[in-house]
């Protein structure tokens, strides 16, 4: 099947799916923050809901861009252009001569690829419902693994056509023959197992069930596809390893580090010369990154499992190897890519955290971000990121570190495509600016920091050599919810 790749349905932004769903009291607090005094006294009662409502459409639409970081220690960025456009040609459904791959003028080591959707597919009669996560992995590429299938047709075998569906509120029991539940279509596919084969195997279900042919976004699998050379990773998280800056020969902690994205991100940037210490308290986890650091061949990682929280060696702890725990101020740089919310995390249907869970995060991190400051050396950087949406995680995680730490300075941010840091948590505009915020809203991210074109105004006036531009605008600021601040300790 060959693609017409149309721009302007692209920048017509349709919604196609309801708007995250959230409990009430999640709602309500949410609500709140983004319609906070100080926001409202910026921008009015009615831009700050209109722009609410915006965001929680835009978190159950997947971004218009698929991004991947490329190895450009392993090979030259247009050397891993071609070996992808060459994949793709080859990926069934998908012809890849047609998709413009975007490369990006102030992120370096990153394509981009547009995601074509929503796209009219029809439901088939035959339904297999998938859980949450796995629907919405569909909606960003991938086929559904088998795990993923919650409910499948009483006479499904591999070769029938069938619709998937994402279950919404986690309600379809496992093995079901079919469900009546709340659920979205993502897309039609061929089944590569049997109902049997997925639900009475006897032994835990591996490998692809369903293979997507019509999903409703359609954007390539890069499950297995050139596994040293590109790597998965949304926009902001490659911004996070520029902004961190490693150099050569540095001596760098990542402290959550899991699946590895960020750390091997930062050990390629090293050229391998150094030392990037991986820390994360889960062990299965911890193997990930290794594998990782494998694929990627990238030796100067080392990874621990270890709670970052106790990272720091008191005066009589000993340790036998050169891991965990660090005496102080033994590292150049530190990131805290933080366990938060995840509220940015895109597409996101439904979320069903409870209040106390969601706001459970900012005590751990700030606990986090205590070890943190104690293992950086004086004129070292810390980098503090999440990938939520909240005040209480982001804006005013930054004004508490600035009271508690007086020697630790904001620092502006390079590159900075994102948008500013959002009003409500008592910083000054001078702060604000060198914060980055990535979010999907019109008018509070994007490479004009700030001030967006109307999207829908730009199919109309886009000329042939201003296309990568506005391309790369749209990709700045359709992106996930994601915050990134930078310190100097001083
Ligand atoms: C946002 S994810 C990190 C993503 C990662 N930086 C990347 O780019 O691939 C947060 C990670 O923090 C880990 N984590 C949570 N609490 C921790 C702690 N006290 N010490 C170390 N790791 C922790 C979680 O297991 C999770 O893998």
């Amino acid at each position: 099947m060959s693609l017409c790749w149309d721009i302007t349905s692209m920048y017509k932004k349709t919604f196609v799916f309801p708007k995250l769903n959230l409990r009430p009291e999640v709602q309500e607090y949410l609500g709140n923050v983004f319609k906070n005094k100080e926001l409202v006294a910026g921008v009015g009662q009615e831009e700050a809901e209109s722009m609410f409502e915006e965001l929680l459409y835009h978190l159950s639409h997947p971004p218009s861009f698929t991004c991947v970081r490329v190895s450009t220690h392993l090979a030259p960025l247009d050397t891993i252009r071609e070996r992808l456009v060459e994949e793709l040609r080859q990926m069934s459904g998908f012809d890849g001569g047609d998709i413009p791959i975007l490369s990006h003028t102030h992120v370096p080591d990153v394509l981009l690829l547009p995601v074509i959707g929503p796209r009219p597919a029809l439901p088939q009669s035959d339904e297999v419902i998938v859980g949450a996560q796995c629907g919405n992995a569909v909606l960003r590429g991938a086929h559904v693994f088998a795990p993923g299938i919650l409910s499948a047709p009483k006479y499904m075998k591999a070769g029938d056509r069938v619709s998937v569906f994402s279950d919404l509120e986690g309600k379809c029991t496992r093995g079901a023959k079919d469900f009546q539940g709340k659920k979205v279509f993502v897309g039609n596919g061929v089944a590569e197992m049997g109902r049997s084969d997925i639900f009475c195997s006897g032994e835990p279900v591996k490998g692809v069930g369903i293979r997507m042919e019509e999903p409703v976004y359609l954007s390539p699998s890069f499950d297995n596809l050139l596994p040293s050379l590109v790597f998965l990773q949304n926009l902001p998280s490659v911004v996070v390893g520029h902004v961190l800056g490693p150099r050569p020969g540095e001596r760098i902690l990542d402290m959550c580090a899991a699946p590895g994205g960020k750390t091997s991100h930062i050990a390629a940037l090293m050229k391998g010369q150094g030392e990037v210490i991986a820390l994360d308290r889960i062990r299965g986890k911890v193997m990930r990154i290794r594998q990782n650091a494998q694929v990627l061949q990238l030796d100067c990682i080392k990874a621990y499992c270890f709670n970052s929280i106790q990272a720091v060696r008191t005066e009589h702890a000993q340790n036998p190897d050169d891991g965990p725990p660090f005496p102080a101020e033994s590292f150049d740089r530190v990131l805290l890519d933080a366990p938060c919310s995840g509220l940015g995390q895109r597409p996101n249907m439904a979320c069903a955290w409870s209040l106390r869970e969601i706001t459970s995060y900012p005590p751990l991190q700030r606990k986090l971000f205590h070890a943190a400051v104690r293992l950086l050396k004086r004129g070292g950087v810390l980098v503090y990121s999440t990938c939520t949406v909240t005040l209480a995680e982001n804006e005013e995680q930054v004004a508490w570190a600035l009271n508690t730490f007086p020697y630790l300075t904001l620092q502006p941010q390079e590159p900075h495509i994102g948008g500013q840091g959002m009003l409500g948590a008592g910083l000054s505009h001078d702060q604000l600016r060198l914060l980055q915020r990535f979010s999907p809203v019109r008018g509070q991210s994007g490479g004009t920091r700030g001030c967006d074109p109307d999207p829908d105004a730009l199919h109309l006036t886009v000329a042939a050599e201003t296309e990568p531009a506005r391309l790369l605008q749209r990709a700045n600021s359709d992106t996930i919810g994601f915050f990134i601040a930078k310190f100097l300790k001083t």
